[in-house]
């Protein structure tokens, strides 16, 4: 996530059940992602997404059973290179697969990802990333024709191809994360992976067993038909970056493309999906 964003801090009187349909009502425009606060919601868009007159149709702002006053900061984007010195530690996934940065010592474990972020998501400390590893993990990958949509710095497509995925593709819109999953892809050795910088409307043609991808609600409602178009008879679409309430919207989706839920890993209220196509 290389770019910046906009947070809204929100306070909503009463908090509940404000919050909560503050959040189904944002979740209708370009807001990414939601953190409940005490006393509201804290909401996070894109800033090249920010423009006048956002709000104007959010009924919860013009419902007189409610009292909700925000105030907006830009948020720059974060350098994970920086954070990682400054506060992480390598993680580790069920022991068997650690993520670490090239300056943390080798540990003995089946699975060694390495990792430098620089302005990219996915270092493995973020919940969705840490799910969608554990999924991973679970899963025969072996041979399975796989994409990773919303790459970030490329980590999920090189925890595939160290499973034997082959071919993979990895595909991020933000050229950043491109470049930065090209980097990590050859720091790991699995340079058959290939990166490309761009969205769904790369996918055309394209047919897949495996799909991972972590992005957002919004996002994956969207492209959840095309991802579905694109998966072979019995393949397996692996979803995240959304919370536990988005599991029915999302499941909607799938279902209405073939797609019939398997089972989720939670954290923190944040879920990691696999679906199976019929
Ligand atoms: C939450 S990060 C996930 C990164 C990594 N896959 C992980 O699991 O840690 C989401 C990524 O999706 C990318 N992205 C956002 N919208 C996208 C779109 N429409 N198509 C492809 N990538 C997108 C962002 O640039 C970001 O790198």
């Amino acid at each position: 996530m290389a770019e910046a964003y906009s947070e809204y801090a929100f306070k909503v009187i009463p908090v509940n059940p404000g919050a909560e349909i503050l959040i189904a009502e944002l979740s209708q425009l370009d807001f990414e992602s939601f953190d409940e606060t005490e006393e509201g919601v804290k909401a996070y868009i894109l800033s090249a997404l920010d423009k006048e007159n956002l709000l104007e149709d959010i009924y919860l702002l013009n419902n007189p059973e409610f009292e909700v006053s925000y105030s907006i900061k830009l948020i720059e984007p974060v350098n994970w290179n920086e954070e990682w010195e400054k506060n992480f530690e390598p993680i580790e996934v069920d022991g068997i697969c650690s993520v670490r940065a090239p300056f943390h010592p080798k540990p003995q474990m089946e699975f060694d990802i390495v990792i430098e972020p620089k302005m990219s998501f996915g270092t493995g400390h973020h919940e969705t990333t840490h799910l969608m590893i554990k999924h991973l993990l679970k899963i025969e990958v072996a041979g399975l024709k796989t994409l990773d949509m919303g790459c970030g710095t490329g980590i999920l497509a090189i925890l595939a191809a160290l499973k034997g995925a082959k071919p993979v593709d990895a595909i991020d819109i933000d050229p950043w994360c491109y470049e930065n999953t090209v980097e990590n892809v050859s720091r790991n050795d699995v340079d058959f992976i290939k990166a490309y910088e761009g969205d769904s409307s790369l996918l055309k043609g394209k047919q897949y067993d495996l799909i991972i991808a972590n992005i957002n609600r919004n996002i994956l409602i969207n492209d959840i038909p095309t991802y579905a178009g694109c998966l072979n008879h019995e393949g397996i679409l692996l979803l995240s970056g959304f919370y536990t309430q988005d599991i029915p919207a999302i499941t909607n989706v799938c279902n209405q493309h073939g797609l019939n839920f398997i089972m989720n890993f939670e954290k923190n209220n944040w879920v990691a999906c696999k679906f199976v196509k019929n």
